[in-house]
């Protein structure tokens, strides 16, 4: 039996440490001083030197082959010249995810500027050595492809409070094809989780799943909220830090073709022509940065969306945006210009399509808006200039005759709705109802009748009913989600086919979200399971007051997991690019011709089995004339332009492909081989007659009329024998004779002189 003891042990206590210093240390003799150095030299160790622990053996082995690898790195050959041109940052997200805003608040950060709209690139130098250029990826398929084009950093957008949309993994599948540029994340509408730990979670899972699309450490930016409608100045201090410092690596492709990011354009063309003929040839001049390498004057450049041109010129221009080290001040009151936008109106010139506005400042207008605040009240009362109240007139319209015009739309023939732009309208989910229900609206409806609710549809009228208010409201719009839904569906022939899911483990799925339309991308996979896992032990470990940071908790385990869903994934590209092309072919211009004649006629189908169908049918009927009506030859020129020849060198241009013989036939290479030296010349002869008279050697007995060069012999149709027979045996023997024998006489020479044939 084992017994406790009531008393604790007696712990001795510590001796005290002897001073080493102050008048109470021992003061150390020489000898002892000697004695120490002896014990050193017995004590020495040959092992001193090498590590005793693994921990910082591990690390200094990774940091020797970190230099190493540094070392065997192959300096990238930077062929530029003079300063390097702006890098491009292009930002990117879902419709509304905060893209313009993120802009404005970089452009505020670096130059101090507030800026009123994003429109086309702005410049702005970010750096003593580096400038910038930001451009906002337009919320379109071509405009994600032109964009992954140039970018040299992609910021993605993901709007946190709702997830990842289909429109981030598609420019992410774009930038694949176009070769990788840097990517960072933006995770924004952060401030609308109330919930903290929810938050957390949430940003967790994001990150993790971006992470998965991209690489293991990929960057990700939160930024939390707005503060006075941007967004916090320290956290777009820190993101643009990021930006400043990052490195860009050229890559390969650009970096041997030129190409140049239009900042601005004019049209040049002399406006007499244009007065002539409005629809004429215009010269424009684009003005951008040069990258990549040099451009040649008259090569041939593409515009994207434009085609294929040759160049007039290209000139070297002073630079709109000086890096500081490079700018001249030439006075004093010459100021560092640290941006460029020349379409966006930051600076004093403002550049539009076809006119330039100069910025003057309020106080030099005499009719500006500001001044009118100020000095309205004064002036009550009396009666106005009739050139100010023009003027007033003027500054009050809210839309130029071009945007009105641009909105407005005549409707000729039944439209398909266009879902797209309506689900970007709040009053969208109304009038998609309307027309799931097989009205045709106009466009310019009464706010009134877009909120009758369903019993009044069709009558017009209003909804007199005050009181019907906002609960009904609410509920007729919930209701019109539902079926908006089927609806779209339906319009859609079958969503699920339009749509196919684009991997195996990520799914879209099409809803109204925050008062638009959304595609959501959902994942399938067990990564996420894998997550929610992660969660709950996390919860765990925050329960057991465990902060384990993401990092500590992330297995290598799960790490293989991940790195083998990216390989799925990679091997999933070609469905991803069934969606893209699908969402891609509605974009192309409405045919006029099938609006009007309905459905196209088999014989200008752009289908590939019809073409080859009817190129066959095609050469049949060539056989039988020869001739053909002009208008036969257009029909085959258009076919030649067909969809077969999309990547042919240029596509706007003109080309006639119908004309080009096709080399490969066998019929075709037969009836030139006898056309060569190593060829049966009679044959050719013979030939050559039977296609001069455009007939077939079949149908010589019936057509044909020739003369046999090497036996003097002729042979005639039917109707012309019956004709000519007298003028055949008219015709002088003797004659034939010496022409068949100077052309035995001929080929006796021949082939003296080439005895191998
Ligand atoms: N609450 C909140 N609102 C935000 C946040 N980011 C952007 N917004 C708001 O979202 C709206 C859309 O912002 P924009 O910058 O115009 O978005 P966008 O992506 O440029 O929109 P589009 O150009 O139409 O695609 C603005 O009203 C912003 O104030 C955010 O983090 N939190």
């Amino acid at each position: 039996m084992a017994g406790v003891s009531g008393t604790g042990d007696v712990q001795p206590h510590r001796s005290h440490r002897s001073r080493q210093s102050g008048p109470s240390a021992k003061k150390k003799s020489k000898s002892d001083k000697r004695k120490r150095d002896i014990s050193d030299e017995k004590k020495h160790n040959p092992k001193a030197f090498a590590f005793s622990s693994s921990v910082k053996a591990k690390r200094l082995q990774s940091r020797a082959t970190e230099k190493e690898q540094r070392r065997l790195h192959i300096p990238t050959i930077d062929r530029s010249t003079g300063e390097p041109a702006p890098y491009v940052v292009v930002v990117h997200g879902p419709p509304q995810v905060g893209k313009s805003l993120l802009i404005k608040s970089l452009v505020k950060h670096y130059t101090k500027h507030n800026l009123s709209e994003v429109r086309g690139p702005i410049t702005i130098v970010s750096g003593k050595n580096r400038r910038l250029q930001f451009v906002e990826c337009p919320n379109d398929i071509n405009g994600m492809i032109d964009a992954a084009k140039f970018a040299d950093l992609a910021l993605l957008l993901i709007d946190g409070s709702y997830g990842f949309e289909m429109e981030t993994f598609e420019f992410l599948n774009i930038l694949q094809v176009h070769g990788f540029p840097k990517v960072m994340g933006v995770l924004t509408h952060l401030d609308k989780f109330k919930d903290a730990k929810k938050l957390k979670k949430t940003k967790q899972r994001l990150k993790h799943r971006f992470w998965t699309e991209i690489y293991d450490g990929a960057k990700l930016f939160y930024l939390s909220g707005l503060v006075h409608g941007k967004y916090p100045k320290r956290e777009i201090h820190n993101l643009a830090r990021f930006i400043s410092v990052m490195k860009f690596h050229p890559l390969s492709w650009r970096a041997s073709h030129p190409y140049i990011l239009v900042d601005r354009f004019e049209d040049v063309t002399p406006p007499e022509r244009v007065q002539l003929n409005n629809k004429c040839d215009r010269n424009i001049t684009l003005y951008g940065y040069l990258r990549g390498c040099n451009l040649k004057k008259g090569t041939k450049v593409h515009i994207a969306g434009v085609g294929d041109h040759s160049l007039a010129g290209v000139t070297g221009l002073a630079d709109p945006c000086p890096l500081p080290s490079a700018a001249k001040k030439k006075g004093l009151r010459d100021r560092d210009k640290l941006f460029y936008a020349p379409m966006s109106g930051l600076g004093d010139l403002l550049y539009d399509k076809d006119a330039v506005y100069i910025n003057i400042n309020d106080h030099l207008v005499q009719f500006s808006n500001v001044d009118d605040e100020n000095g309205g009240a004064a002036r009550k009362g009396k009666d106005r200039d009739v050139g100010e109240v023009l003027v007033k007139s003027l500054q009050n319209t809210k839309y130029s005759i071009d945007e009105k015009l641009e909105k407005s739309f005549i409707s000729l023939f039944g439209r398909k709705p266009n879902v797209s732009s309506k689900a970007n309208n709040l009053n969208g989910i109304d009038e998609i109802v309307e027309n799931i229900n097989g009205e045709e609206l106009g466009q310019y409806q009464s706010r009134g009748e877009n909120e009758a609710d369903g019993s009044d549809e069709g009558t017009g009228s209003e909804d007199s009913d005050g009181s019907a208010s906002l609960e009904q409201d609410h509920a007729a719009k919930k209701d019109a989600t539902l079926t908006s839904k089927e609806g779209l569906e339906e319009e859609n022939g079958n969503a699920s086919e339009l749509q196919p899911p684009l991997k195996d483990n990520v799914e879209e799925k099409i809803e109204f979200h925050d008062g638009r339309l959304r595609r959501k991308a959902i994942f399938g996979d067990d990564i996420d399971d894998d997550l929610k896992d992660l969660d709950e032990d996390d919860e765990e470990n925050e329960d057991d007051g465990d902060n384990l940071s993401f990092s500590g908790s992330y297995s290598s385990e799960e790490d293989g997991e991940d790195q083998k869903t990216d390989g799925d994934e990679m091997g999933n590209v070609s469905k991803w690019k069934e969606s893209l092309v699908e969402r891609t072919i509605p974009k192309q211009n409405t045919n006029l011709m099938r609006l009007v004649y309905g459905e196209e006629s088999a014989s200008h189908s752009t289908n590939s089995v019809d073409e080859a169908h009817h190129s066959s049918e095609d050469e049949e009927s060539e056989d039988d004339e020869f001739f053909k009506p002009k208008g036969e030859g257009n029909k085959k020129l258009r076919e030649g332009l067909g969809s077969g020849h999309v990547n042919a060198e240029d596509c706007s241009k003109f080309t006639n492909h119908a004309n080009l013989k096709k080399w490969k036939e066998v019929e075709i290479v037969e009836s030139i081989r006898d056309r060569f030296i190593t060829g049966d010349w009679s044959k050719a002869a013979s030939r050559g007659q039977v296609l001069e008279t455009g007939s077939d050697r079949d149908d010589d007995d019936v057509y044909g009329e020739f003369e046999d060069l090497e036996t003097g012999e002729q042979y005639r149709s039917q109707e012309a024998g019956d004709a000519g027979n007298d003028a055949i045996h008219k015709e002088n023997d003797s004659s034939i004779e010496e022409r068949r024998l100077k052309k035995l006489a001929l080929r006796a020479k021949f082939d003296a002189q080439y005895p191998f044939y």
